[in-house]
């Protein structure tokens, strides 16, 4: 059976209830377009002036304004929300967790994974180093969805095969993201094809896109991508939303008629 999966594009601001407010008409969107999973980019709930102002707004697991919000509108519309990324507490006072949660079509808890690579990029005036307000996970995310499993994944973690290889066959990868223009515009949908194409599954990228109140410039290309690789559908850049199918019936073929994952030798 075939299911429609939403990738949510914005261009985040510090003001966690104006990003609260984008968001919310954004998925509301998703959903009328019929979506049964959608899926809000990195940094969706907030974009500092700071890389540090996220520690301010960062909530302990299971509590705060971004969860009841996430959990309140997957129950009311029905639908697998996928939180791109939001702040959750750490141990340490001056990071966060920059994590992905999952609600339920019922609003509940359904999964999470937090982002292990964290990126480190210095070229001209462009200089971003996570580490230094960032805890990195440690775990796999793979979820167990109507169409299949899925793989949680976010943004740099695009650059590490290995990672998607070890959460085992998946019918979808989803890759919430903020890359930069620079980064984004050299490398974003080969290696976003890459991981489809390796991987014979769909991948989901729900991206930031546009001028930040930080002066951040991102990439956009919120896409979904096939099996075989082909680009299905994509939004260049600015607020929107970017819907697609997922075809299990379509993955499989390609799996049968090119068997790679059954070739593998390592
Ligand atoms: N912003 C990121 O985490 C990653 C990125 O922009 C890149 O890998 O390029």
């Amino acid at each position: 059976m075939r299911h429609t999966v939403a990738a949510i594009q914005m261009i985040s601001s510090p003001s966690v209830p104006d990003n609260i407010a984008t968001a919310d008409r954004l998925v509301r969107h998703a959903a009328a377009a019929g979506a049964l999973l959608v899926l809000l980019p990195e940094y969706w709930a907030i974009m500092g002036i700071n890389d540090a102002d996220k520690v301010a707004v960062a909530e302990p697991l299971g509590q705060g304004p971004i969860q009841d919000f996430m959990a309140g509108l997957a129950k009311e519309l029905g639908i697998w929300l996928i939180g791109g990324t939001l702040p959750l507490a750490s141990s340490d006072p001056l990071k966060v967790v920059n994590t992905t949660l999952v609600y339920s079509p019922q609003g509940e808890s359904a999964g999470r994974y937090d982002k292990i690579h964290l990126f480190g990029f210095s070229q001209g005036n462009e200089s971003y180093n996570e580490s230094k307000t960032i805890v990195p996970g440690k775990n796999l995310g793979v979820l167990d969805a109507p169409f299949g499993k899925v793989g949680m994944s976010v943004c740099y973690d695009l650059r590490f095969p290995e990672l998607f290889r070890a959460m085992g066959p998946v019918s979808l990868i989803v890759l919430p993201a903020a890359f930069t223009y620079t980064t984004g515009q050299a490398h974003w949908e080969i290696l976003l094809r890459a991981r489809a194409i390796e991987n014979q599954c769909y991948v989901l990228a729900a991206a930031q896109g546009g001028m930040h109140p930080n002066g951040r410039r991102t990439w956009g290309h919120s896409m979904l991508i096939d099996p075989w690789g082909t680009v299905k559908s994509v939004l260049a850049e600015g607020e929107g939303v970017v819907t697609g199918e997922i075809d299990p019936a379509f993955m499989e073929g390609v799996r049968q008629s090119l068997p790679a994952l059954k070739h593998r030798t390592m």
